[in-house]
């Protein structure tokens, strides 16, 4: 009975009628530490999707992995208190081309009570010292004692947990398994700190397979294939003419002087890479930075004849999309230009490599960075990709 049931309601079944009581099919729930960005969640969510990609090629077919609603991000203004679904964001269906994923409310339409109530919640934390006898070991512990952790779950009033379990862990994602194994007869588990885990093939063609599959909402493309046409006189996906900057400010501006250029050290890089592509006389630039920053950057650009753009997004846009959107437009139009600059040890930046190398670009338009005004300046690592 249960086989039929389960069968009917496998873990790509689209049938409105599976009831997740009866369908035999396992929930893996994750969430990363409240402040942590956009980009670096975007890495997350890769780690947990090749665990449970890997997984199903192993027999491992009845588990999902639920996707945490965007909700209350520490840089996103536009939408507090807004649970964004990932199909706001990104192609569902191409997410599911590659690991068996579900949006958090098709979990609650699964449910017929509309409470979803976890087996287990694991809180990760890290082991103190990394490097015991100087050596990494991959290793986990059940502590004993409480660990911080939040049981609000996105805002949802209808989450509840059985038992919370503290575990000290390091290594990669899929010794996950061996945490889940010891409660065999779970069918909810989440892990909070899912950042803790490593992945298990960084840079490999697995890891590649995932990214390609994280295409961007549709709309989200067609607004920023507007924008490049209309402002950046470019109809294609490699554009040759316009040279593009992922200037990063806020926190980064605030802490991390000695690793980031003020504004005329930016120009001043800017212009030095211009003049080694003298076809090149449009520049955008994507940033987190205050508007007069801003101006003043452009007009130091303009000021020597540059034409220089930003996206500034519509109220409709900003309302439907929010900042993750306005994001991902900026990322957009970083990726498809001639040349690009980010800035160091930024994920956004690294996103907009990614996407640039699965365009096709050469690696010396893509692996440049902004240097600080004084001091070192490391190069950039190159993360190319595998076909
Ligand atoms: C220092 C660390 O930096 C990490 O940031 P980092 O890797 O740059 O990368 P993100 O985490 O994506 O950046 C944080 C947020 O800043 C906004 N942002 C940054 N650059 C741009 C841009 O060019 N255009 C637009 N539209 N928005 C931008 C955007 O909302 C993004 O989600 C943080 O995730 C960590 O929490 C921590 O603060």
């Amino acid at each position: 009975q249960i086989s039929a049931v389960t069968e009917y309601c496998g873990v790509n079944s689209k049938s409105s009628d599976c009831k997740l009581e009866d369908s035999g099919i396992k929930y893996l729930f994750y969430d990363v530490n409240p402040p942590e960005g956009f980009n670096l969640r975007r890495d997350v969510y890769m780690r947990f999707a090749i665990m449970l990609s890997e997984a199903h090629k192993r027999g491992k077919s009845n588990w999902k992995l639920v996707l945490p609603p965007w909700y209350n991000l520490y840089h996103w203004k536009s939408d507090r208190g807004v649970k964004k679904p990932w199909s706001k964001l990104f192609e569902l269906d191409a997410l599911k081309s590659f690991a068996p994923v579900v949006e958090m409310h098709e979990v609650f339409n699964n449910t017929k009570s509309k409470v979803v109530e976890l087996d287990t919640l694991y809180v990760l934390e890290n082991f103190e010292d990394a490097f015991e006898n100087g050596v990494f070991t991959e290793k986990w512990e059940i502590s004993r004692g409480t660990c911080e952790h939040s049981t609000k779950f996105w805002g949802y009033k209808n989450i509840t947990v059985k038992e919370i379990l503290c575990v000290k862990f390091q290594g990669k994602i899929s010794k996950l398994w061996e945490l889940i194994s010891q409660h065999p007869h779970d069918t909810k588990v989440m892990f909070a700190h899912g950042e803790i885990p490593l992945h298990d093939t960084y840079g490999t063609k697995t890891y590649w397979d995932c990214r390609k599959s994280m295409k961007f909402n549709k709309k989200l493309v067609k607004i920023a294939k507007k924008y490049i046409s209309e402002h950046l006189n470019c109809e294609s996906k490699k554009c040759k003419n316009y040279l593009s900057v992922h200037w990063r400010r806020q926190d980064f501006a605030r802490s991390r002087g000695n690793e980031v250029p003020s504004i005329s050290g930016t120009v001043k890089q800017i212009l030095k890479t211009l003049k080694k592509l003298p076809d090149i006389t449009t520049v955008f630039i994507a940033t987190d930075a205050s508007m007069s920053e801003l101006n003043k950057l452009e007009k130091e650009l303009t000021d020597v004849g540059y034409e220089t753009h930003f996206f500034l997004p519509s109220p409709t846009i900003t309302d439907e999309y929010g900042d993750g959107g306005i994001a991902i437009i900026d990322q957009i139009v970083c990726s498809r230009a001639a040349y690009f600059i980010g800035t160091h040890e930024s994920t956004f930046t690294y996103r907009i490599q990614e996407e640039r190398e699965i365009l096709g670009f050469k690696s010396d338009t893509t692996f440049n960075r902004l240097c600080p005004d004084t001091g070192l300046c490391e190069e950039p690592s190159k993360w190319t990709i595998i076909n």
